[in-house]
């Protein structure tokens, strides 16, 4: 080959030379760029086409759209398809738009899609090792071992923890109250904060203290640091746009090291705390952690979780529990409960005050039910709450905060009734924005309507459509907990006070295009009175 090319040297001269080697790597490109972006059209799937994809990926990382809207856009170019290719970069992926294949593929079909993404390297990304990101077996016992901390008597417990925290935003209130009987207040940031010292409670059973001193919180400066997209995010997506594996080989992260550092070491040194201090009855999630490392768990099976899909595969046999793991879950724990719980629990709030009628008949449903517990809202009384359960599942449904479900498709699985083949390493997106803004299903998505989850109503939500904590053996694990957390602050803001506009209320929320989460852009302002 080197004679070759020395051969055809001597007949040319060393620009013409230049040129012919700069036009073939060009045509090799050219080729290869072709094949990737041609991909669905080869397979005669209807498709948003690369180049479209990679547009809109880069108006979101320059800050111009949240990528609820590029999915949303997406969706409506495929108007009329159940499914239909999009590009992540260069790379393939699916964006399923119909909920009976929503369904299959979450549920009966969940082992050809049981992973998020490929297996990261925790060598590279040390919290890599939690349940958003295991893959596989390893994922499976994880899942498993994690699930009894949402049982009902795990979630009874917290939900005294959860009734210490929203005690405290209440004494916080009441002395701002106290000269005017009432007070304008920044209820997302307020929110975040008792959020932040439920979450620490109940994830390491640590004081966060964000509601009390807010300004002093390392937690939460630490977690506001994970979500931002900083300069790190935007080259990690970038690198993943050219190929999903060059981010790890240049091991980069898309955070900064320092967080990663605080978060291992706040971990380990809960830990040293705990087993320093003997066998603890609480049972916040790293003590459960630590009990399954130390093969010593007390936890048992949660009988209202279906595990039958995970004890389908094989469990993972040796220690998984290394302190990574164990880190990696604890913190991710801190991530999924912060940022969601407070921007859905905002979400609410607002709602209730732009419909005052229903803010009113949700103070009456709690006051019957203080009547007949004795003036106390007990972990059994929620379940009795039915119109609170319906303003909470409308807020999730016009505001679904985790509002992209990604699987990564991990074996070649052939579409039903159709030739085209889905192979292994597409990634599958579900867009329950989209989803949930959709005329056909949601009639005048727009409005906020607690009537679809009535009684009369809630059975006409066609399945696969309305999916805010995902569906299948990977839905949110603590589904229920993220739902009494939500319920447990609204009950205290409207049980004590009326909630109403104020000079500083916005019209109509934005949503920040620079969070990962659905989220208001800027300061939700409202203002409490308290009730006599
Ligand atoms: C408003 C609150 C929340 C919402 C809307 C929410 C929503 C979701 C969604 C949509 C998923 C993906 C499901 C899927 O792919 O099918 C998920 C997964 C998950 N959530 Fe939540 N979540 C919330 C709160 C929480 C809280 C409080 C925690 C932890 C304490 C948590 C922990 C997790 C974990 C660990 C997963 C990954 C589960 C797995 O892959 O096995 N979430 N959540």
């Amino acid at each position: 080959m080197g004679n070759l090319v020395e051969l055809l040297s001597s007949f040319v001269s060393p620009s013409l030379n230049s040129v012919l080697i700069v036009a073939s790597v060009g045509l090799l490109a050219w080729y290869y760029l072709e094949d990737k972006v041609a991909y669905w059209s080869k397979r005669g799937v209807p498709n948003v086409p690369a180049s479209k994809c990679i547009a809109q990926t880069l108006t979101f990382l320059a800050g111009r759209k949240t990528m609820n809207e590029i999915f949303k856009e997406q969706y409506q170019l495929l108007e009329g398809q159940k499914y239909g290719g999009t590009f992540q970069g260069l790379y393939p992926s699916i964006l399923v738009r119909d909920p009976a294949m929503i369904k299959e593929w979450l549920v009966k079909s969940f082992s050809s899609f049981h992973d998020r993404a490929p297996e990261p390297d925790e060598n590279v990304d040390k919290l890599a090792g939690n349940l958003f990101q295991l893959t596989g077996d390893r994922w499976r016992t994880v899942r498993h071992k994690m699930s009894p901390a949402f049982s009902s008597a795990k979630l009874k417990i917290m939900y005294e923890t959860l009734k210490d925290c929203a005690e405290e935003c209440n004494a916080h209130l009441e002395a701002r109250c106290a000269s005017k009987g009432e007070t304008e207040i920044d209820i997302k940031d307020f929110v975040s904060n008792y959020t932040m010292d439920v979450i620490g409670a109940c994830a390491m059973g640590i004081k966060c203290n964000a509601v009390r001193d807010p300004e002093n919180c390392e937690m939460k400066k630490v977690v506001k640091e994970m979500f931002a997209v900083g300069w790190r995010s935007i080259l990690f997506q970038l690198l993943e746009m050219i190929h999903p594996k060059l981010p790890e080989l240049l091991r980069i992260v898309p955070r900064q090291p320092a967080v990663e550092q605080f978060l291992m070491t706040i971990t380990k040194n809960a830990m040293e705390m705990k087993t320093k201090a003997g066998q603890s009855t609480r049972k916040d999630f790293l003590q459960i952690l630590m009990n399954i490392s130390s093969s010593e768990s007390d936890v048992t099976r949660d009988s209202n979780e279906d595990l039958s899909v995970l004890e389908g595969g094989v469990v993972h046999e040796g220690p998984i529990f290394t302190e990574n793991i164990i880190a990696g879950v604890v913190t991710s724990f801190l991530f999924a409960g912060l940022e969601p719980v407070s921007a859905i629990t905002t979400f609410c709030l607002y709602e209730l005050v732009r419909h005052p009628e229903m803010q009113e008949r949700l103070f009456q449903e709690i006051q019957s039910a203080r009547k007949e517990s004795c003036g106390e809202i007990k972990y059994e009384d929620l379940k009795k709450l039915r119109y609170l359960d319906q303003v909470v599942n409308e807020t999730f449904r016009k505001y679904p905060v985790a509002s992209i479900l990604a699987r990564n498709c991990t074996e070649n699985v052939q579409i039903s009734g159709e030739s085209v083949v889905v192979e292994k390493g597409v990634k599958v997106f579900i867009s329950t924005y989209a989803l949930h803004r959709d005329p056909t299903f949601f009639p005048d998505p727009d409005k906020f309507d607690p009537e679809r989850f009535s009684e009369e109503n809630v059975d006409k939500i066609i399945p696969g459509s309305y999916l805010p904590f995902g569906d299948g053996p990977r839905f949110c694990i603590a589904q229920r907990l993220a739902l009494m957390d939500v319920k447990t602050m609204v009950i205290t803001l409207v049980s004590g006070y009326t909630l109403h506009t104020c000079s500083k209320t916005v019209d109509h929320i934005e949503m920040d295009p620079k969070a990962f989460t659905l989220n208001p852009k800027g300061s939700v302002w409202l203002r409490l009175k308290k009730r006599i």
